[in-house]
């Protein structure tokens, strides 16, 4: 894993803006992971901002999501659809079926974990895939515990999780208790990871991923084993981190 200090969480979110406007630019067809939470938004803001100061186009891009609510439809304000709607997709030139996240809906999780899969790999595979940290260590909605090898799959969500993401609801009562998340394995195929880590709330959970050995009780020390992490980690995250680069 490298580590990247950004001053802020603004020249964070300008750190990976660049990075992923770089390969976007290159790259005749590209994969990319997205994640939603609180984290992104500002990388997002940076994207639409450079689409439409610079004209980067999206038009050969395909995005996949790392999860969704179960029991959320898409139109629903605190659905994972909505937000990258509202955050990205409506502000940029991607055609919207090219965005793809799992359907919380569907009568039938199980059959939609095992499409979700397929269509990653039927598409070739992420090319770099986005994450954020949960303050138990969860990436997606892979609480501690989960298998390193699982695939897409139907999670109870922690009361932790459903208690930090509350805000994004009008109640704690309004958080679904399930949710769909691509699994550790899932995220491990990717072929680079940019995990993003912002304030003093996540600095103990970055202490931890430093300190602490590859287990299954910190879903992202998987990312350790990963050949190609890049951590974009601001200030105040860095600030419980005894060596800093
Ligand atoms: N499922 C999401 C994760 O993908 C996200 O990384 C995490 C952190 O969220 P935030 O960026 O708001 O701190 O919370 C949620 O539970």
């Amino acid at each position: 894993m490298q580590l990247v200090k950004a001053k802020d969480y603004q020249e964070l979110c300008r750190m990976a803006a660049e990075r992923i406007i770089g390969k976007v630019k290159r790259a005749r067809n590209i994969k990319l992971g997205l994640a939603t939470g609180g984290t992104p938004t500002g990388v997002y803001r940076e994207l639409i901002e450079d689409h439409r100061k610079n004209g980067t186009s999206y038009r050969h891009v395909t995005t996949f999501n790392l999860d969704e609510y179960v029991g959320l439809s898409p139109e629903h304000p605190s659905s994972y659809h909505y937000y990258m709607n509202k955050n990205l997709f409506e502000h940029i030139d991607i055609p919207k079926e090219k965005t793809y996240l799992p359907n919380g809906m569907s009568a039938d999780l199980e059959a939609e974990c095992r499409r979700y899969e397929t269509l990653i790999e039927a598409e070739g595979g992420i090319d770099i895939q986005i994450l954020g940290i949960g303050l138990n260590g969860h990436i997606g909605f892979n609480e501690p515990g989960t298998p390193f090898d699982s695939l897409t799959h139907v999670v109870q969500l922690a009361e932790t999780t459903r208690e930090a993401n509350s805000r994004y609801f009008g109640s704690p009562d309004e958080v679904p208790t399930h949710a769909v998340t691509m699994g550790i394995g899932t995220i491990m195929k990717s072929r680079e990871i940019l995990l993003l880590v912002n304030g003093r709330n996540k600095a103990d959970i970055l202490r931890r991923l430093f300190e602490e050995k590859v287990t299954e009780q910190l879903p992202a020390s998987v990312l350790k084993t990963h050949p190609h992490v890049t951590i974009i980690a601001d200030e105040e995250a860095c600030s419980r981190l005894y060596v800093f680069p």
